[in-house]
């Protein structure tokens, strides 16, 4: 557990300079090669809480130190045990007598042992009076940035509690069966043959009631089930694709919805992407679910002059990126690498994507607009203006009623995700 306590120090010490929490996870594992599986395990649970919680340990730490630390790999350790004591039921001595010998390894540990050990040890016997502290202040309270609190509790008065709630819960494990192949219901029996019970809720989504390593999965190499959160599984339904129709999907990687669009109809889909290495994830994707695409095509979808071939197309999917405001609880590094100006580059960019698929899209077609983001900056807004300046554009009704303007705003089932339907006149 120390070297696991002293890789999640390390890698939370790299998000919070700005890289992304998968990305240092990787770089982790390339350079131990020998970490057991239940090491990963207990490095990505480590990290993944601390950063779940930063908001709230930090204000904890704060309250427990004097003044803050100079060394920050010994305050990301402080993190990471607090985050052990408080979230985990691993035993209280011996998250602090680990604590203590790791931070013997830490370049500037030598003689803070004391200290790792009075911190701890304090958390402990104050646990109550310091939750009550910490929670005075809204950062603390939600573990959020302030910008984001604030911005939820304009454009969500009634909500914004409930919607910072929901990002902060450990994400359900959701699987989407592939129809072509076997039907939900016998899927289910499947899965209950092997005692892995499920919850089975609109469009066909089943929740796992505990996540399993997919490898555990029946015919899951076989191409029978995918695994895709809820709200996602609504995107192709959405798209109303029939067989026969030229279909983009613009912002394609991993794959995840255009294999959806693929088993719901016999179409002749472009997949884009801007990213080549992302656009490999999608190749494995369609391989192992044994489908085919018309085209696959590493371009930027805000200039259609570098990559299409001039054939309208009947559905577009414009799964934009965006700040992946509503995934937070699937990736909780994204709270402490966003800044509030990012969002009107992703606007930005958006708009662009947006205006040049229009151009692309037949008459009569449809493109879809997704965002698994919760701010209206990125979503009501941006469709407002694109509207303002496209008057062949209309806006159809989906066919989930509870999302009236579009946006399913994330809860214990699913993530959240902004969805509106344009057709062309
Ligand atoms: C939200 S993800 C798409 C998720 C995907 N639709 C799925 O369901 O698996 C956004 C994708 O857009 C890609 N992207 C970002 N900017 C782009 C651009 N200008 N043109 C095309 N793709 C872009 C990113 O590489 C990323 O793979």
């Amino acid at each position: 557990m120390i070297k696991a306590q002293l890789a999640a120090a390390s890698a939370i010490g790299k998000v919070l300079t700005g890289s992304s929490l998968t990305g240092v996870l990787q770089d982790v594992w390339r350079a131990d090669p020998m970490l057991s599986k239940q090491q990963k395990g207990a490095i990505q649970d480590l990290s993944y809480g601390v950063l779940r919680f930063y908001g709230q340990l930090q204000a904890i730490l704060a309250l427990l130190l004097k003044k803050p630390l100079r060394d920050k790999s010994l305050q990301q350790l402080l993190l990471v045990s607090l985050y052990q004591l408080q979230y985990s039921k691993a035993s209280p001595h011996t998250v602090v007598d680990q604590a203590v010998s790791a931070s013997r390894a830490l370049a500037h540990g030598q003689g803070m042992q004391g200290l790792v050990n009075a911190v701890l040890r304090n958390f402990i016997r104050q646990r109550e009076r310091l939750l009550q502290q910490a929670a005075a202040h809204e950062d603390g309270l939600y573990s959020y940035p302030q910008w984001w609190i604030d911005k939820l509790r304009q454009q969500y008065p009634e909500k914004f509690h409930t919607i910072l709630q929901a990002g902060n819960k450990r994400p359900p494990m959701t699987l989407r069966v592939n129809q072509r192949k076997i039907s939900v219901a016998a899927y289910r029996d499947l899965l209950t043959e092997k005692a892995m019970q499920t919850e089975l809720f609109w469009s066909g989504a089943l929740q796992l009631n505990q996540p399993v390593a997919v490898e555990h999965l029946p015919g899951f190499s076989a191409g029978l089930v995918t695994v895709q959160d809820a709200g996602a599984q609504l995107a192709a339904p959405f798209l109303d694709v029939h067989d026969g129709m030229r279909v983009l999907d613009a912002c394609a990687a991993p794959g995840g919805k255009s294999t959806h669009v693929l088993e719901l109809a016999d179409v002749a889909l472009t997949i884009l992407d801007n990213e080549a290495a992302r656009l490999t994830q999608v190749q494995q994707n369609l391989q192992r679910l044994h489908m085919t695409a018309e085209k696959m095509v590493c371009g930027d979808a805000s200039d259609p002059d570098a990559w299409w071939d001039g054939r309208f197309y009947d559905r577009i999917l414009a799964d934009v990126p965006c700040s992946a405001s509503g995934v937070v609880c699937r990736h909780p590094d994204i709270k402490w690498l966003r800044r509030e100006s990012d969002l009107v580059k992703f606007a930005e960019i958006q708009q662009a994507i947006l205006h040049a698929l229009w151009k692309i899209l037949s008459k009569g077609g449809k493109l879809l607009y997704v965002t698994c983001s919760v701010f209206a900056e990125e979503n009501t807004m941006q469709i407002a203006k694109f509207l303002n300046h496209h008057p062949d554009a209309s806006l159809l009704p989906l066919s989930a009623a509870a999302m009236a303007d579009g946006q399913l705003l994330p809860d214990i089932r699913h993530d959240g995700f902004f969805y509106n339907l344009l057709q062309k006149a």
